[in-house]
């Protein structure tokens, strides 16, 4: 028999009737608790005699209600008014504080005869003068000494405990007093006004001690996110209900798992998750529904620069890959036959559409398919080829695999013969040689698929990546003199040490597989991000030309040809021309005014003749640049996971909410008991309802990620914690753990699962 939450009657309800009795948490083994008399009343005024009141007028629900199991469900009781629990003389009544006034803000019949305390300073002192027993009227709860490990049981029986506002609390607090920290789920301290976001209220705990205290906290089950749900129920008198909620929440806490208990999995997915991720083994005591952001964190964040965007991915990175994928998807018009390649600027974000359809441009037609690739897109710049590096005019293209859907690079090299075909097999080695600095290249065939004789080179696509010289020598460079200020370098020393560093670093690779890189060329590095270079095209010659590597001594040729490529590359981006080599004198005296001796002696280095240099030795003689470059490396390593662990939470949130999208409102279960108001599924409904649908007092809608977020975590953390979920009707209400509603999400979950597999 599927456990569940038992129901409630609605009836107005006397505020100032202690709710340890019916709120007690049921230790008969049955999961939810029922409350007698809570459906609400929209008012907010109290009603007549309101201290006073029996419920015994229960209003009876008209409406289907969910059929309740097991002894959880009680009638209403005839009430006879009781003074709170432990109290038997009318004097301690007049001790305990009137909930009229806690709840509404007065009392009406404070002159009238109601027997409760209205004076809040003398019930500060009241509680202040320590009575033994933890109930309504204890203090605020302030962490003074170290928390014990568990909740002693007798707190499950204490009444419910209210926190007051008059305590000195100073966080931001929504419409209804709960924190937006607290209800976001970032744990954060009882008093923290310095990080309190005046505009939308979020807040991060900036120190360690912070979150160990809110960790405390949590401990303690003084969560402060029990009491922000208060803010949010689907209707007014939702809200009032609610605030019942945090009788029954005080005395839970998800996380206070007793030595050797076995915590519940909060990730632990069913075998029925075919697209979900798999179970995995996770530490007891985490609190799961938490953001726990990594570092580094953005420094002194002024309290309006702290949004709800802080729990997602920075713009910045979004943005830049977002632009990436644009223009990996970006395809050309479908329907022009003959493809041409434009004239100018036809980068692939921002292809001149109309210059295809004119159709002018000179050269080759592109044809629709070529082996396996599809939807071919020219990278080129320009239609005007040199044949400089390869000794033939080439051209590049994005194009899609339909064998595993990818985009890829191919490079065309125009007007190639093979000879012989083991000329081609040297690709093999060249696959093999794994660098972070050079493109992978993957294949290589010929084709007259272009109408002419090819051959066809396919390597890893970079999206909107540009080569070292777009960057330092194109049309709006990188870096360029400042207007004003110091005359000084106009590339920085850091950028060519980064830049020398790189490429050392493929060199490395190249060379210890026995090969040479030979396309060490401005128009043949590609920054494919901010600093982050690969060498482009590498293994083209040596199918094309492979005479010049037919003996070890050719090989070791090319190799000292590579080191004095790079001397003549860094040369001439030092000098910001490429034509820097043609002044050689002139050049390096710029170097050495302007650069660090050290620069200026690796790239004589480079250029030097000699025949026993090899990349070991000048890798050597850059140590101290290339440990620096380690570093800010790992430094960016670490902002990429910290911004990583962000999306964390909303991937699992994600899946959960397509479950719910699989499981709400099924039409074709419309007359499946299971499905309807009577049956499990309901519950799942109203959660819905009180996760999305919630308005406030002026019944306009709450649309606010925050309540959403933290609802969806507790749920997919399965934590204890109680909420009332209330019919859209407003005449029945249910308190159900998180726990039991994550148990109904799988268990359905696995129904649809069952039926899809018939
Ligand atoms: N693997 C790749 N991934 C993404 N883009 C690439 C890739 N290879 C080249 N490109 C882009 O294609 C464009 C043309 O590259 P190419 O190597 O032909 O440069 P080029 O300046 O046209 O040189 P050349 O005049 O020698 O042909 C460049 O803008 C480059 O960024």
């Amino acid at each position: 028999m599927t456990e569940r939450p038992s129901t409630a009657t609605g009836s107005n309800r006397n505020f100032n009737q202690p709710l340890a009795s019916p709120l007690r948490p049921n230790t008969s083994g049955g999961p939810g608790i029922s409350v007698t008399g809570a459906s609400p009343t929209r008012s907010r005024t109290p009603p007549p005699n309101e201290n006073r009141r029996s419920i015994s007028g229960v209003s009876s629900s008209s409406s289907p209600r969910p059929k309740a199991k097991g002894p959880l469900r009680t009638n209403p009781p005839s009430f006879t008014p009781r003074l709170p629990a432990g109290s038997n003389s009318e004097a301690e009544s007049t001790n305990t504080f009137c909930r009229n006034i806690t709840i509404y803000g007065y009392c009406r019949f404070e002159d009238k005869g109601c027997a409760f305390n209205h004076d809040p300073h003398s019930q500060k002192q009241q509680s202040g003068s320590g009575r033994g027993k933890f109930n309504v009227d204890s203090p605020s709860f302030t962490p003074a000494t170290p928390p014990k490990k568990t909740i002693s049981p007798n707190v499950a029986d204490a009444a419910p405990f209210t926190p007051k506002h008059s305590t000195g609390n100073t966080l931001s607090r929504t419409s209804s007093g709960a924190s937006r920290a607290d209800v976001i789920g970032v744990a954060t301290p009882p008093v923290a006004p310095q990080f309190q976001d005046s505009n939308n209220g979020y807040s991060i705990p900036h120190t360690v001690d912070q979150q160990q205290q809110n960790y405390h906290q949590m401990q303690h089950g003084f969560d402060s996110i029990g009491l922000a749900e208060n803010v949010y129920s689907p209707t007014k008198s939702r809200r009032r209900a609610n605030k019942l909620k945090t009788a029954a929440t005080s005395a839970m806490n998800a996380y206070d798992y007793a030595v050797g208990q076995q915590p519940v999995n909060p990730y632990a997915q069913t075998g029925a998750d075919m697209f979900f991720q798999q179970p995995q083994t996770y530490t007891p005591l985490l609190p799961y529904h938490r953001y726990a952001p990594l570092a580094p964190f953005p420094q002194k964040l002024q309290p309006f620069q702290k949004t709800i965007h802080g729990f997602f991915m920075s713009d910045n990175l979004r943005e830049e890959l977002q632009r990436k994928a644009e223009a990996t998807l970006q395809s050309l018009p479908s329907n022009p036959v003959l493809f041409r390649f434009p004239s100018v600027s036809i980068k692939v974000n921002k292809i001149d559409t109309d210059y295809f359809h004119r159709g002018e441009g000179v050269s080759s037609i592109l044809p629709p398919q070529v082996e396996e690739f599809h939807s071919l897109v020219p990278l080129d710049t320009s239609n005007q080829k040199s044949a400089q590096v390869f000794g033939y005019p080439s051209w590049v293209y994005k194009a899609f695999s339909n064998e595993d859907g990818h985009a890829w690079t191919l490079r065309r090299v125009e007007g190639f013969r093979l000879s012989n075909e083991a000329d081609i097999r040297i690709i093999q080695r060249w696959k093999k040689v794994l660098s972070a600095n050079i493109v992978t290249i993957h294949n290589a065939w010929t084709t007259t698929k272009f109408g002419d004789s090819s051959i066809i080179f396919v390597y890893d696509y970079h999206p909107l990546s540009k080569t070292l010289a777009e960057t330092h020598f194109g049309p709006s460079p990188r870096y360029t003199t400042p207007r004003h200020g110091p005359v000084g370098p106009i590339v920085p020393e850091q950028v060519l040490w980064s830049y020398i560093v790189q490429i050392a670093s493929a060199l490395k690779a190249i060379h210890s597989a026995g090969l040479a890189a030979r396309v060490i060329e401005p128009s043949k590095i590609l920054v494919t991000s901010k600093m982050r270079i690969r060498l482009n095209c590498c293994g083209i010659l040596d199918v094309i030309h492979p005479d010049t590597i037919r003996t070890q001594d050719m090989v070791r040729e090319a190799q000292l040809e590579d080191l004095a490529q790079l001397g003549r590359l860094m040369l001439s981006i030092a000098c910001n021309t490429p034509s820097a080599i043609h002044a050689f004198p002139k050049s390096i005296d710029y170097i050495g005014r302007h650069y660090s001796m050290h620069l200026r002696d690796s790239i004589c280095f480079l250029l030097a003749t000699g025949t026993t240099k090899n990349v070991d030795e000048f890798i050597k003689s850059i140590a101290v640049q290339a440990f620096q470059n380690f570093d800010s490396a790992l430094h960016y390593e670490d902002s990429l996971e910290s911004e990583l662990s962000r999306e964390l939470e909303n991937g699992r949130l994600v899946r959960l909410l397509c479950k719910f999208g699989f499981i709400n409102e099924r039409p074709e279960y419309d007359h499946d008991p299971r499905w309807s108001e009577t049956g499990d599924r309901y519950f799942l409904k109203l959660f819905r309802d009180y996760v999305f649908h919630s308005v406030d007092e002026n019944n306009h809608p709450v649309v606010d990620i925050a309540h959403v977020l933290i609802c969806l975590n507790k749920l997919d953390a399965g934590v204890d914690e109680k909420i009332m979920l209330v019919s859209r009707d407003q005449m029945n209400c249910f308190v159900v753990t998180y726990k039991e509603l994550k148990r109904q999400v799988e268990s359905c979950f696995q129904d649809l699962n069952k039926s899809n597999r018939r």
